[in-house]
């Protein structure tokens, strides 16, 4: 994949990268295009990072549908897809890991212990093997986006990242490999994560205090259509960390269970 991107970028073509995990969706697609803005070649990845999962996790039931996403990255007209296997990228002796900037400590961090360290290092191998000019990552997942920002610039990586705008389902719920975990009755529970951002945006906007607008979430929203609230996070959008006062760069995160399915989503308070 080296050679290949480096005979490109020699040939004058600017190559975008989209990391994924597969079981693909527009969220991933919409990458593709954003790829596509700045760049004359796009390459997807599609691997499934087992050092981004604690053993607890769904790394074993973590939907793998390659014929499917190869199909849709075709019709998407992305032009490679590289598909290590994991001996490739973890052969037996493996022992460097990339530790993650302070921006991953909190939220996902304290809650998936040992994941950001998966991300951290899994990318800075991809962006190794595919130095690519442009790397697109998803607002959806937006402290993993705040920690690969940190690490290309604290590492001084080659490529530049792009943050795509989250996609969403017709009724509001952000597209995730994950939600094909869910029965209808879940599915339909699953809009309180999009319903919650959207009414704590709108308090926000009326003058309600932090306190106030949290409470009328969890209490109103969230807790009545979840089975645990893993955290409802009102920080900084670049640093992360807790903000009292709404400011124009504040962000709102949240991670829930429904049945077996953990889903985040988040949105900025500045955003329509
Ligand atoms: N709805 C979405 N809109 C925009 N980007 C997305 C969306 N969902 C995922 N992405 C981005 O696609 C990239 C690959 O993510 P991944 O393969 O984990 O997909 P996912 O649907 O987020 O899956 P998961 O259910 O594991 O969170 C990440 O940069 C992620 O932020
Ligand atoms: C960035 C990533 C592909 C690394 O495994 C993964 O965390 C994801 O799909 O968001
Ligand atoms: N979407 C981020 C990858 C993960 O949840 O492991």
């Amino acid at each position: 994949m080296r050679a290949e991107v480096r005979r490109l970028q020699q040939a004058g073509e600017r190559v975008g990268v989209v990391p994924t995990m597969g079981a693909l969706h527009e969220g991933h697609l919409s990458l593709v295009h954003l790829a596509k803005k700045t760049c004359t070649k796009t390459v997807a990845t599609i691997f499934v990072n087992p050092t981004q999962f604690a053993p607890h996790e769904d790394f074993n039931r973590y939907p793998r549908t390659l014929p499917e996403d190869l199909r849709l990255l075709a019709s998407a007209d992305c032009d490679y897809c590289f598909v290590p296997g994991t001996d490739e990228m973890y052969p037996a002796g493996y022992s460097t890991y990339v530790e993650p900037p302070a921006v991953g400590t909190r939220w996902e961090g304290e809650c998936r212990p040992g994941h950001f360290r998966g991300v951290t290092t899994i990318v800075l191998k991809l962006l190794n093997m595919i130095p690519a000019d442009v790397a697109c990552f998803g607002q959806k997942d937006y402290q993993q986006a705040a920690v690969i920002r940190a690490m290309a610039r604290d590492l001084n990586l080659f490529s530049h990242i792009e943050v795509g705008a989250t996609i969403r389902e017709p009724d509001g719920l952000a597209m995730s490999s994950r939600n094909r975990y869910l029965s209808p009755a879940e599915r339909q529970r699953a809009l309180s994560l999009s319903h919650g951002l959207r009414q704590a945006r709108e308090m926000f906007r009326s003058g309600e205090q932090r306190t106030a607008v949290i409470a009328a979430m969890i209490g109103e929203t969230l807790e009545p259509q979840t089975d645990a609230i893993d955290y409802v996070a009102i920080a900084d959008g670049d640093t992360l960390e807790p903000v009292e006062l709404i400011q124009p760069n504040t962000v709102i995160l949240l991670a829930v269970r429904i049945g077996n399915t953990r889903l985040i989503d988040n949105c900025l308070i500045t955003e329509a």
